[in-house]
């Protein structure tokens, strides 16, 4: 299939993204939109654009007309930081309350309805806006936080966090309130990473190798330079240096073996019945012909 200009293309801009965007040379002809996620899922379902990161679960639900980059993901081993259930009562007691979800989240919300299923735990799961404490003060049991408020706002309650606190310990309650990190509750349940995003692509209109080489360029720029992104980023979400570089060298951005393997078990857990998972645009170069 050719490359046809205009090649327009969706980015999350969360600051996990940071090391691959920050240095992303956007090849002549790719036409770039930002949003989160919930927004890029619409832009890339309704053929608005032909490539984004995506929510994990939207390319699993949409596998019959998406393929993934076999190389480009959001995903962690353990705790992500970002993606928290900020609540009063124990995980356990949440059973018949009321839960406030993002409205920006896809993956996520069906990440929290597995550990609710899987934990017996029933709630009612509505979307609402504000921050935890708002929502929290304003009488949900549990509120669903994603990106870059949800880093900020788990610092905001479990902070400030000392130069003499080792990172893999860091506090996840205070004041009465809890934050569930669900990636790490994931990683307890099945022992594998949890793949956020993935970048997919409709079948019909694969990406331009020059750009998806272009974003192999800049993921290795930027994981070359994570304490200048790391400098930069945590100016922008005020948050010290030394929290956000642990924050973005913890994740997983090459969908590799683990990757996928955590990728299709959440997959059976949350659709099952769904089409193969395809993983398209070769990892070496196209055959030049002769
Ligand atoms: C790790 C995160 O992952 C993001 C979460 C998503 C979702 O919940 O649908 C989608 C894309 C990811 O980039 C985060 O938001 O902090």
């Amino acid at each position: 299939m050719t490359f046809a200009s205009p090649y327009p293309i969706g980015l999350i801009h969360y600051t996990n993204v940071a090391p691959i965007l920050d240095y992303l040379e956007v090849p002549e002809g790719v036409q770039v939109i930002k949003g989160v996620p919930t927004e890029m899922n619409a832009a890339l379902l309704s053929g608005r654009v032909s490539m984004a990161n995506i929510s994990g679960v939207e390319f699993i639900r949409n596998a019959g007309v998406l393929s993934a980059l076999p190389d480009f993901s959001v995903s962690v081993l353990g705790a992500v930081y970002s993606v928290n259930l900020f609540h009063k009562k124990p995980w356990g007691e949440l059973r018949g309350g009321r839960i406030a979800l993002t409205a920006q989240s896809a993956t996520s919300v069906a990440l929290l309805e597995v550990l609710l299923k899987e934990t017996g735990v029933q709630a009612t799961l509505e979307r609402a806006e504000g921050t935890a404490t708002e929502l929290l003060d304003a009488g949900y049991d549990g509120v669903l936080r994603i990106g870059d408020d949800a880093l900020r706002e788990w610092y905001g309650v479990v902070g400030p966090i000392g130069e003499e606190v080792s990172m893999l310990d860091l506090p996840h309650q205070k004041n009465g309130i809890t934050v569930t990190d669900l990636a790490h509750r994931w990683f307890v349940l099945t022992g594998h990473p949890f793949a956020f995003a993935v970048w997919a692509y409709r079948k019909d209109a694969p990406p331009p190798h020059a750009l998806v080489q272009a974003m192999r360029v800049a993921r290795r720029r930027g994981i070359g330079h994570l304490a200048e992104v790391s400098e930069r980023h945590a100016t922008t979400l005020g948050l010290p240096e030394r929290v956000v570089q642990h924050y973005l060298w913890n994740f997983r951005y090459h969908l590799e073996a683990p990757d996928r393997l955590g990728l299709s078990e959440f997959a059976d857990k949350v659709e099952s019945g769904h089409a193969p998972l395809e993983f398209g645009v070769g990892l070496t170069l196209p055959v030049p012909s002769s």
